[in-house]
């Protein structure tokens, strides 16, 4: 049986399935690049909006810093030419010139720290903005989006692509905003000192811009295939985390690794190539760089010999032909950076565009007409299921043309062979799903007309493995929510007969439970379920019952448990155990998305169909049936 949450897709067979559909997503992200760069990043200039006084101080900082640098050339140009090469031997003049050249210097520093400090305060915020509201989407989501896409992609979303983001701001915002301003100003200082030697630079702009275009084409490629194949390792582990258990019991072991080699070894070919025409690159700017000192030496070398020009201004020059480079040689590095952002914003943009199909629509209408929305205080619990069909696929009805009415507190068991459509049946009163014909009602409410965080907490579900979040069992039973206190959790706990086993745990109480509930048995974690569950009294039940054996021990307890929070609440329980839905007010039994019978288990006996064959079946083996 499935869990709702999970739709139980933990096979091995679809760990195979769900890397594939990763691939295909990944791919999908990787072509994201080719989407129009100018609306991914126009998005994110709403999000830099508040920060446009800040961003004001970073541009005033960032000029001064970069005339502190530029104006450091000049005046040793002024030192040499007017004094060390002069005969007017001016100490004094000197003394101030070394004094302003320091001073210089210093503010090149402090306004580069501030420059560099604000804007990674405005990058770090934006991130953080984004990744929250991210995770938020994400969270809102309907169950026919996880059923689509893997979570080694959503992880990859919300960890790598908001980290691509990241080094957006701190290097290509920063390279553009400061290299780009530093390479105008060179310029101009360039021109300043001598025209003549400033075109002759100026020649060399096409060779830079076509070495540039050529190699910007390949990086580009090659960083998208780079992080495509990122993307598969990582969501290949994820799946491989999920699926462990498994993997193990089938002794997949080896396959699995194999397959990692083979995508580990796909993105290191990536990585290294990649690597190698970023490397490429950079030594052709080295190789332009030295050309163009050599020949500035040559020719403003002959000019000094002839004294048409003052050795002062040479000086000067080469120095700016040095840091003319250096800019150029950061912005074009900052390329595939760049690449990577509108790469990653556009993969961000996409999950944002996705809207979630359960949404609040029809409960807000309610209220916009000013008419009052259910809420769980006026809630009896009365439930309905009005010739509901259901397909997850299109054309293929899980549930078919179902009709199922429950009176206020009653207690109706759901058995049939897998497959049958249980787990599917409570995900729509869960409202995981909207039915495509008929209704789900709840007090004659449609689901579809109440808040879905009204309907949570209206309906309580406990999973078949119900899961445990990293935190205290006090935590995991209130959820995390400190308006409950400690001793509600622990009298909720006493209260279903979880008090014993959490007290044989050496921290008691505050033993940190993870993901997998460690330390505690199938049945332990339903009673810890079953405390939350008491703790939140909701006003209808669901319990989709563990199928694992349990020992009897255990098994009486959850038995004892289910009586204690059933009383005076409606209460449906898939049952893989016979035993625990004996007592039912009302059993039905499902085949092929109906309801086949129902009646109580007297009833169900005395018409010697499925239920009758299940329960001799069981009792003819003395042991509790497990579907
Ligand atoms: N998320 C899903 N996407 C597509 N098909 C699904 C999904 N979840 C379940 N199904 C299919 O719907 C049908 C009913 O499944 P459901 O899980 O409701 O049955 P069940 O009676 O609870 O079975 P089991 O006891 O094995 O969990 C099955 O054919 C199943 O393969």
């Amino acid at each position: 049986m499935h869990s709702p949450h999970n739709n139980g897709r933990t096979s091995s067979e679809n760990i195979g399935k769900s890397t594939d559909r990763n691939d295909q997503q990944d791919r999908r992200g990787a072509e994201g690049g080719k989407l129009p760069v100018v609306p991914a990043f126009r998005t994110l200039l709403k999000y830099m909006k508040p920060f446009r006084v800040t961003l004001f101080i970073v541009s005033v900082s960032t000029l001064i810093a970069i005339l502190s640098d530029l104006l450091q050339p000049y005046l040793m140009k002024i030192a040499i030419d007017d004094n060390l090469l002069s005969d007017k031997q001016d100490f004094k003049q000197l003394i101030y010139i070394c004094a302003i050249y320091f001073g210089l210097s210093l503010s090149s520093f402090i306004f580069t720290y501030i420059q560099n400090n604000l804007l990674q305060y405005i990058g770090q915020n934006i991130v953080a903005k984004i990744r929250k509201e991210l995770f938020e989407h994400i969270s809102k989501l309907s169950m026919r989006y996880f059923d689509r896409v893997s979570s080694g992609s959503l992880i990859t979303n919300v960890s790598s692509d908001t980290e691509a983001l990241n080094q957006f701001f701190n290097q290509v915002l920063l390279s553009l905003f400061r290299d780009g301003l530093m390479l105008v100003f060179i310029l101009v200082m360039m021109f300043q000192l001598d025209t003549e030697l400033a075109l002759y630079c100026l020649v060399l702009l096409p060779i830079i811009f076509v070495i540039a275009i050529l190699f910007r084409t390949k990086i580009r490629k090659a960083y998208q295939t780079t992080r495509a194949r990122l993307s598969q390792t990582v969501a290949f582990v994820a799946e491989n985390l999920n699926g462990m258990q498994l993997i193990q019991v089938f002794h997949q072991e080896k396959e699995q690794q194999k397959q990692f080699v083979e995508k580990n070894q796909s993105y290191y070919n990536a990585n290294l190539r990649e690597i190698k025409l970023n490397v490429l690159f950079r030594s052709s700017f080295e190789i332009l760089a030295n050309l163009s000192i050599a020949l500035v030496t040559w020719l403003g070398g002959k000019a000094v010999l002839g004294t048409t020009l003052e050795f002062g201004v040479l000086y000067a020059f080469i120095t700016y032909i040095r840091q003319f480079f250096q800019p150029i040689n950061t912005i074009t590095q900052q390329w595939n950076t760049f690449q990577s952002a509108s790469v990653a914003l556009s993969r961000i943009w996409s999950v944002f565009a996705i809207k979630p199909d359960v949404t609040d629509e029809l409960a807000l209408d309610r209220q916009r007409q000013g008419k009052k929305l259910l809420t769980k205080e006026q809630v009896e619990g009365k439930v309905a299921f009005r010739n509901v069909t259901f397909a997850y696929n299109e054309g293929e009805a899980v549930i078919k043309q179902l009709s199922l009415a429950i009176t206020p507190g009653e207690m109706i068991g759901v058995v049939g062979a897998t497959g049958a459509g249980k787990s599917s049946l409570i995900s729509l009163l869960c409202r995981f799903y909207d039915v495509q014909i008929g209704s789900v009602t709840i007090d004659d409410v449609d689901v579809r007309h109440i808040r879905q965080a009204d309907l949570h907490r209206i309906v309580g579900l406990v999973q078949q493995e119900p899961y445990l979040y990293s935190g205290t069992i006090i935590d995991n039973v209130r959820m995390f929510d400190e308006t409950i206190s400690r001793e509600a959790v622990i009298e909720a706990c006493r209260f279903v007969g979880a008090e014993a086993i959490v007290e044989r745990l050496e921290d008691g109480y505050e033993t940190q439970l993870s993901e997998r509930g460690s330390g505690l048995s199938a049945g332990e974690r339903q009673l810890i379920s079953f405390a939350r569950i008491i703790v939140f009294q909701p006003k209808i039940l669901i319990l989709d019952e563990a199928s694992a054996n349990l020992d009897s021990e255990t098994e009486q307890l959850i038995t004892q448990a289910l009586a204690t929070v059933s009383q005076n609440r409606t209460t449906i329980v898939i049952a893989h155990r016979l035993s625990t839905i004996v007592h039912a007010d009302r059993i039905i039994v499902m085949e092929d998305g109906q309801i086949v019978e129902a009646g109580s288990h007297q009833q169900l006996l005395k018409e010697k169909g499925y239920y009758n064959d299940l329960y001799t079946y069981a009792t003819a083996r003395k042991e509790h049936v497990v579907m």
